[in-house]
């Protein structure tokens, strides 16, 4: 096996890199092009044995990271960031090819936000403080410790840009990290593994292991020396993480998947409602975010689905790598059948296709909005992760929020309405780790993010991530001459 392969004109070594060093697996699995099937080259396949070579790695680097200066944390992390902005080009393609997501968000959103991830918790780091506090006389200061080695797991939806939203904080913090990323995306973590290198981060700082998440993945989460887990992906693998890290009570952090709703009043303006509605076709529907459950009050719902249509069709679907194209394939051929399957079946049980309902040429899925949904049926329970939203109707708020909180899951929510008051009574009662009113996708680092219910498990963002990322130590310190025994 060749230790590199070239994509789109970049070299990317498809070894694990373990302790600062390049190492090979005996075996290897094949990844794959979504754009055409195409295959790109054979990962190391790595098992057990690359999961304790890396752990043991990050533990052994420990000490020396987190006993190094913040100010020098933070210049590292910065020149990283500096090390993905010169690359911005070869990670976007490379991504895309991977992936399948536009070049143009790659180019222009995706990878800003990668390198800006390195900055912000870089800059977060330096200005982590908590005022003291007095107990008669004492002083209580909060200090975050490193917590030591980390485990991250991620997704293929989102792939550099989800992992280092993970590695920046969990390295500012002072922790040791093994990355895994997803077997369908593997690539770009190679690349941030040679940008880390080259920025000065010390060997066994970053580690990144490929190979199916089923044969490396409880050899990581089990271990006893791992200090956090943080994961991003589906529900059944998060139970199953949750299962092996409970055996040390290893802390977890847990983003998953979502059913948000998208809210729209009938005195929301109605196109700016309808272009959020299109703007969750987004990745062809592959991201945890999308508010996938069109819920529209009953006057304005025949009006909404006309203009939706309409701005629908105009959708360009094709290469990723065009500048034109709005919705590229789904990531996987296991993904699209897995999309279908709810479709058809929605189909069969009475669902009607407004648009789409069914597969295009190669991995593609062609943007999908079903009506004539019931509440509790599959297809608006579950998360399907494609280009596949439902619409129902409502009427008065009461109905709207039952409606918009009736499922498992609790990660976002979108309010159209021209009424602020209503929008604040509205959000008052949704559950969700994010609203957003009258928009959608804006994010900022400061905030927390993460779910509800089933949407996840704590909350990553800002002073956030670092309390999840370190030991929180309080120390009290008495006043000069205390007398323990006479106060
Ligand atoms: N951001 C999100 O919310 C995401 C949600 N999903 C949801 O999950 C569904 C299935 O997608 P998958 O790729 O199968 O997601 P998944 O949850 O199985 O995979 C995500 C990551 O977990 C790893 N993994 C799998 N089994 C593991 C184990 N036993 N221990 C440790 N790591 C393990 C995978 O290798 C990958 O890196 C999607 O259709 C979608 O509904 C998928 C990806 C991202
Ligand atoms: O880009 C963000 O801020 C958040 C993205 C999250 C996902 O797409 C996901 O986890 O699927």
């Amino acid at each position: 096996m060749s230790d590199n392969i070239t994509v789109a004109g970049v070299s990317v070594d498809t070894r694990h890199w373990i302790g600062g060093e390049r190492v090979a697996s005996a075996g290897t699995f094949t990844d794959h092009s979504p754009i055409d099937g195409r295959a790109l080259g054979e990962i190391a396949r790595g098992g057990p044995d690359e999961a304790e070579a890396a752990v043991v790695a990050a533990r052994d680097a420990f000490p020396g990271w987190a006993a190094t200066p913040r100010a020098d944390r933070a210049r590292i992390l910065h020149a990283v960031a500096d090390g993905v902005e010169k690359r911005i080009e070869e990670l976007a393609i490379v991504e895309t090819t991977d992936n399948g997501a536009l070049l143009r968000s790659h180019r222009r959103g995706v990878m800003p936000r990668v390198a800006h991830n390195f900055r912000f918790f870089a800059d977060w780091l330096l200005r982590l403080d908590h005022e003291d506090f007095e107990t008669r006389g004492h002083t209580n200061h909060v200090g975050w410790d490193p917590a030591g080695p980390c485990v991250l797991i991620t997704p293929w939806n989102a792939p550099l840009m989800l992992a280092t939203w993970k590695v920046a904080p969990a390295l500012a913090a002072g922790n040791t990290v093994v990355l895994k990323p997803a077997e369908w995306s593997p690539l770009t973590a190679s690349l941030l593994a040679d940008i880390a290198a080259e920025a000065g981060l010390p060997a066994g700082v970053l580690n990144v292991v490929q190979g199916y998440g089923s044969e490396i993945g409880d050899a990581l989460t089990s271990h006893p020396d791992v200090r956090r887990i943080s994961f991003t992906g589906s529900v059944p693998t998060a139970r199953r993480i949750a299962g092996s890290a409970a055996a040390n009570l290893t802390p977890l952090s847990l983003e998953l998947g979502g059913k948000s709703p998208l809210l729209v009043f009938a005195d929301a303006d109605l196109d700016l409602a309808v272009d959020l509605a299109v703007e969750q076709y987004d990745n062809a529907g592959q991201v945890c975010l999308a508010a996938t459950r069109l819920l529209v009050e009953e006057p304005v719902a025949e009006e909404f689905t006309r203009r939706f249509t309409e701005k629908a069709a105009a959708l360009r679907q094709g290469d990723p790598r065009d500048e034109g194209t709005d919705i590229g394939p789904t990531i996987h051929p296991r993904q699209l059948d897995k999309i279908d399957g709810f479709v058809q079946r929605a189909l069969a049980a009475g669902a009607r296709a407004v648009i789409g309902g069914h597969r295009k040429d190669g991995q593609y899925y062609a943007p999908t909005l079903l009506t004539d949904v019931a509440q509790d049926s599959e297809i608006v329970q579950e998360e399907v992760f494609g280009p596949v939203l439902t619409l129902q109707t409502f009427d008065g708020e009461d109905e709207a929020v039952r409606l918009a909180n009736d499922t498992r899951f609790g990660l976002a929510a979108t309010v159209a309405t021209g009424d602020r008051e209503r929008a604040e009574r509205v959000t008052a009662r949704l559950v969700a780790g994010t609203v957003w009113v009258n928009c959608f996708f804006v994010r900022d680092l400061r905030a927390p993010f993460g779910g509800s219910r089933q949407s996840g498990v704590g909350r990553e963002g800002g002073t956030w991530s670092f309390d999840f990322y370190c030991d929180l130590k309080n120390t009290v310190t008495a006043p000069e001459g205390w007398d323990q025994d006479h106060g």
